[in-house]
C-alpha cells in the first residue's frame, strides 16, 4: 500500500490520492466569479454551514470553563515562545480551565501540549480545512475540524471566557482584532484579551496609541481592553478575575430580576 498518498480532511471525512480536492470549502464559498452553477448552489451550502454549527455546538456543549490561546502556526518547538505557550497551557489547566487552540502546529501545539500534561485537564483543537496538508497536533484530546473560518471563530468566542494571544502572524492578528471588536462593541462582556510578549507586541501598541488613539479612531478606554504581560501567572490571574466579575454580575442580574418579579405591579 502506498503510504505517501496525499491526504485531506473534509469535516468528518478523510480523502486520499486523487480524491483530494484542489480547493477548500471556504475558497469555493468565497469565490464570486466562475461558472454560475456554483452561485446557484449557495442556498444549499447554507445547510452545510448550518450542520457545521450544529456539530460544533453539540460537541462542545459539555465543555468546562475554557480559555482560547492563539499564536503563530510557525513557532518552532525549540523556541522560547513554544516554551511560553506550553507553560501557559499547563497553568491554565492547573487553574481548572480547558485550553482551546486552532489545533495546528507552533503555539497552538505548545498550549495543547501544556494542557495535556495536567491530569484531568481538557485540551481542545478547533481545526480548519486549509488548501495545504496539515493535521491536528498530537496533544489535542477533543478535536473538531471546521470547513468554514467564520463557524470556527464563533466556537472560539462562545466556548471560552477569554483570549490569550502569543506572538503570531496574520491569522493571530485576525483573531486578536476580532476579539477586541466584539468586546469594544459590547457583543461579549467581561471578556479579557491578554497579549503575551511585551517585546513582540510593543510596536503594535505604540502604533495603536500614536495612530488610532491620536486621530480619534478609538477611544482612550478602548486601550484598557488589552493587557500585555510576559508573566504566565498574571495572564491566568486576569482570566480568573474576569470570571469572578462575570459570576458576580450574573448573580446581581438574577437578584434584580427576582426582586422585580416579587414587587407588586
Ligand atoms: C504550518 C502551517 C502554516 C499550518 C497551518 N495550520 C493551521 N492550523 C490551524 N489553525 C491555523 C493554522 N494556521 C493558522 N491558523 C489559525 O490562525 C492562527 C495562526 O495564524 P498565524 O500563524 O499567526 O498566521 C492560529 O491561532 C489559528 O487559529
Amino acid at each position: 500500500m502506498n503510504q505517501n498518498r496525499r491526504e485531506h480532511r473534509q469535516g468528518q471525512a478523510v480523502v486520499r490520492g486523487k480524491l483530494v480536492p484542489t480547493s477548500t470549502h471556504d475558497q469555493r464559498l468565497l469565490a464570486r466569479q466562475g461558472p454560475s452553477d456554483w452561485v446557484h448552489m449557495d442556498p444549499w451550502r447554507v445547510l452545510r454551514i448550518q450542520a457545521e454549527f450544529v456539530e460544533g455546538f453539540g460537541q462542545l456543549a459539555e465543555m468546562p470553563p475554557a480559555v482560547t490561546v492563539f499564536g503563530s502556526a510557525r513557532t518552532r518547538p525549540d523556541s522560547e515562545e513554544y516554551e511560553l505557550g506550553r507553560a501557559l497551557g499547563r497553568k491554565l489547566a492547573q487553574a481548572g480551565y480547558a485550553v482551546i487552540t486552532g489545533g495546528g502546529p507552533g503555539v497552538m501545539e505548545s498550549a495543547n501540549r501544556g494542557a495535556s500534561e495536567v491530569e484531568g485537564a481538557m485540551s481542545v483543537g478547533l481545526g480548519i480545512e486549509l488548501p495545504f496538508e496539515q493535521r491536528m497536533n498530537d496533544y489535542v484530546d477533543l478535536g473538531i475540524e471546521f470547513r468554514y473560518f467564520f463557524v470556527r471563530k464563533t466556537m472560539f468566542v462562545k466556548y471560552s471566557c477569554g483570549f490569550i494571544t502569543l506572538p503570531g502572524g496574520f491569522g493571530t492578528l485576525d483573531e486578536l482584532f476580532e476579539a477586541l471588536t466584539l468586546v469594544q462593541t459590547g457583543k461579549v462582556t467581561s471578556f479579557p484579551v491578554v497579549l503575551m510578549g511585551s517585546e513582540f507586541w510593543g510596536g503594535l501598541l505604540d502604533w495603536i496609541k500614536s495612530s488610532l488613539l491620536s486621530t480619534g479612531k478609538i477611544a482612550s478606554q478602548d486601550l484598557d481592553l488589552i493587557t500585555v504581560t510576559d508573566d504566565v501567572d498574571e495572564a491566568v490571574r486576569i482570566i480568573a478575575d474576569a470570571d469572578v466579575a462575570r459570576s458576580q454580575q450574573r448573580m446581581d442580574e438574577s437578584e434584580a430580576a427576582a426582586v422585580q418579579t416579587a414587587e407588586p405591579q
